[in-house]
């Protein structure tokens, strides 16, 4: 399209001078306001109680701004009452009409709570624009809120006029609605933009509420976690992944998000677990809150684990064979065991097995699927392929995720950067060409996104690299010499477990390795970081999650139940707004009942990573960039259009 033509379409848009100047404007005002506030997650896990806490509180914004405000009016119970209303509005709204005895004492809560809510709108949307805080209003009462919010001059009767709108609206009995609207709009205000550093799935049990939270959310972005990519990998046609994901389902005890949330049919896999499996310790599920399995349950799940984890180790072995580049040939387990003594020689050592379950294992094939596995995981896949439910969440991974993103100067990734242990980027060789550092992520995407979009190819080069993806030495989402699934099962040697991590995760406390990394992906080191998910920070251990002076940031809390015990802690978020970034510690999260009830909002550790001397813009952020560029179009269009 030639320029002329792409202004006369553009006219269409701006059909008067005015127009154009308009938005010049408003643009331009924009650039200046302060830069809002991205709050950064990770390794959510399933653990959708916890992390609707941390989104509905800001990490503590929420909280914050109401001390700023009436510190000085209300008690610190009324407070944490405020606080909590704006958390969970429905729930807490009934709670406190239960308390009161009269109509007039009703109405005049309602009165107060109104104009506290108001005014915290007020407060909390002070650095956007009017047009964006309507955005951020429940749409039916748009008009009443601006009301409320602007007819506050001098020159109004504002007590007055405010009075008689607020008793209208508890007269037509609109408060409650009206409440919850200044709730939501709240909490949507003190967030600007979410940033979800990977490992939605796995472990927990809700990955699915928290994917359908992510798609109704205002603004988001997801950097892809292993546990992500395994899912993506079994929609897209991996067959691997697919037993991959079921195994740690039936391991966590968390069958139904496959079965009841996603709608895949077990009944075969049952069938054949059925038959050829007992009872055994190795395979038992972690038992969690909530769900207490009977004897016959966890029987039934233990024999699905052992069933899926064998048709996995097969899976692998033509893998593994096909790409020797892929450098996993010490993980052809299968192929490595001395059945008759119930031995495995691994990296040249030699254990004993146990808790063994091999019953459909061709010991002169062992990669060889028997004709009922084969069924059910083509069964398996077919279901997972046609669930529609699993579709919209993966379509949502892919279109709001990627494997790293540069963001505002800094670099956000879940898992690392592989390199050697001087600190130099790893070179993987695939196809005969060699990609390291960033063009290795590159590729690596490349091969995710074509395999996703082309689900029924199941064995070819980029089905597989979603498997190395999950798993592979070099993979940045991993990280690891080697998983070490098959020892963890059947080897009780400890020595054998260990997974080795890749360099990065002891070189990243050096401030110049992680300035040459930021410097790869062509950001700024004197004035970005690096975000991490992944790895548990092990607070109890005296683990600091402020790296090399400020250059890295490891944010996994670990919101994931299992990993507290180490970690003691239940995660880190992180905040950056226009003063600069604040690391917020979670204290372990009860429940949104013991919240409601005790307003148990346990708040949360605040450590400085930085403060910026001057706010900083919206000039000065990946935003801001686009809006320069709108403006330059727009003022060629001036020049063209009107100015001739
Ligand atoms: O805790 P589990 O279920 O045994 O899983 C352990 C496995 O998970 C991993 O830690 C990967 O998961 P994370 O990304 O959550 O760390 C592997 O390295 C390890 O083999
Ligand atoms: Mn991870």
């Amino acid at each position: 399209m030639t320029n002329t033509k792409y202004f006369d379409l553009l006219a269409q848009k701006y059909d008067s001078e005015e127009k154009v100047a308009t938005e010049i404007i408003n643009l331009e005002a924009i650039l200046n306001l302060p830069k809002g506030t991205e709050h950064f997650v990770s390794d959510l896990h399933g653990e959708f109680q916890a992390f609707q806490h941390v989104l509905r509180n800001g990490s503590g914004k929420v909280k914050e701004k109401i001390r700023d405000l009436f510190l000085d009016v209300l008690s610190e119970s009324e407070i944490n009452e405020l606080a909590t209303l704006v958390y969970y509005p429905e729930e807490k709204l009934q709670l406190i009409k239960n308390n009161f005895q009269s109509e007039q004492e009703l109405s005049d809560w309602y009165t107060d709570i109104i104009a506290h809510l108001i005014k915290l709108i007020s407060y909390a949307s002070s650095k956007y624009t009017r047009s964006k805080l309507r955005k951020a209003l429940p749409k039916q009462f748009v008009y009443i809120i601006e009301e409320l919010l602007y007819k506050t001059d001098e020159f109004t009767n504002k007590k007055h006029y405010y009075t008689k709108i607020v008793q209208q609206i508890i007269s037509l009995r609109q408060a409650d609605k009206l409440i919850i609207g200044l709730a939501y709009t709240t909490q949507r205000l003190v967030v600007d933009h979410l940033h979800v550093v990977g490992d939605i799935y796995d472990r927990g049990p809700d990955p699915d509420k928290i994917m359908d939270t992510l798609i109704r959310y205002h603004s988001v972005d997801i950097q892809w976690g292993n546990h992500d990519v395994l899912w993506i990998g079994a929609f897209a046609g991996s067959k691997v992944c697919l037993a991959n994901i079921i195994r740690i389902c039936a391991r966590y005890n968390n069958l139904d998000i496959i079965e009841d949330v996603y709608g895949i049919n077990l009944r075969p896999l049952l069938n054949l677990a059925e038959k050829y499996y007992e009872d055994n310790p190795a395979f038992r599920p972690k038992q969690h809150s909530g769900k207490k399995l009977t004897d016959h349950e966890e029987l039934q799940i233990t024999k699905i684990h052992q069933a899926i984890a064998m048709i996995q180790f097969k899976l692998e072995i033509p893998i593994i064979k096909r790409r020797p580049y892929f450098n996993m040939m010490e993980r052809l387990l299968l192929e490595k065991i001395d059945y008759k003594k119930n031995e495995v020689t691994i990296h040249g050592k030699t254990y004993q097995l146990k808790n063994t379950c091999f019953m459909t294992v061709n010991q002169e094939k062992p990669e060889q699927l028997t004709t009922e596995e084969e069924q059910v995981i083509e069964k398996l896949l077919f279901s997972v392929q046609h669930s529609e439910k699993l579709a919209r969440h993966m379509n949502f991974l892919m279109n709001k995720g990627s494997l790293y993103l540069r963001y505002n100067g800094n670099l956000l990734l879940h898992g690392c950067i592989p390199i050697d242990k001087n600190g130099n980027m790893e070179k993987m060789v695939i196809e005969d060409k060699a990609y390291a550092g960033r063009e290795l992520l590159d590729v690596f995407e490349q091969y995710l996104r074509h395999s996703f979009a082309h689900p029924e190819r199941t064995e070819d080069l980029a089905t597989d690299m979603v498997w190395y993806l999950w798993t592979g030495e070099f993979s940045s989402l991993f990280g690891k010499r080697e998983m070490t699934t098959f020892e963890r099962y059947f080897i009780e040697d400890k020595e054998a477990h260990k997974e080795i991590k890749n360099p990065y995760y002891y070189l990243r406390e050096n401030e110049e390795v992680c300035k040459e990394i930021l410097r790869e992906f062509s950001l700024d080191p004197e004035q970005g970081r690096i975000i991490n998910g992944h790895t548990p920070v092990k607070e109890i251990a005296g683990e600091n999650p402020i790296k090399a002076n400020g250059k890295m940031i490891v944010i996994d809390g670990g919101f994931s139940k299992a990993y507290q015990s180490t970690t003691g802690i239940a995660g880190y978020t992180l905040l950056y707004n226009s003063y600069g970034m604040q690391l917020v510690a979670h204290k372990k999260f009860t429940s949104k009942q013991d919240v409601l009830l005790n307003g148990t909002d346990v708040l949360s550790v605040k450590r400085l990573v930085d403060k910026e001397l001057e706010r900083k813009k919206v000039l000065e952020t990946n935003i801001g960039e686009k809006l320069l560029q709108e403006i330059q179009i727009l003022k060629s269009l001036l020049e063209y259009s009107y100015m001739k």
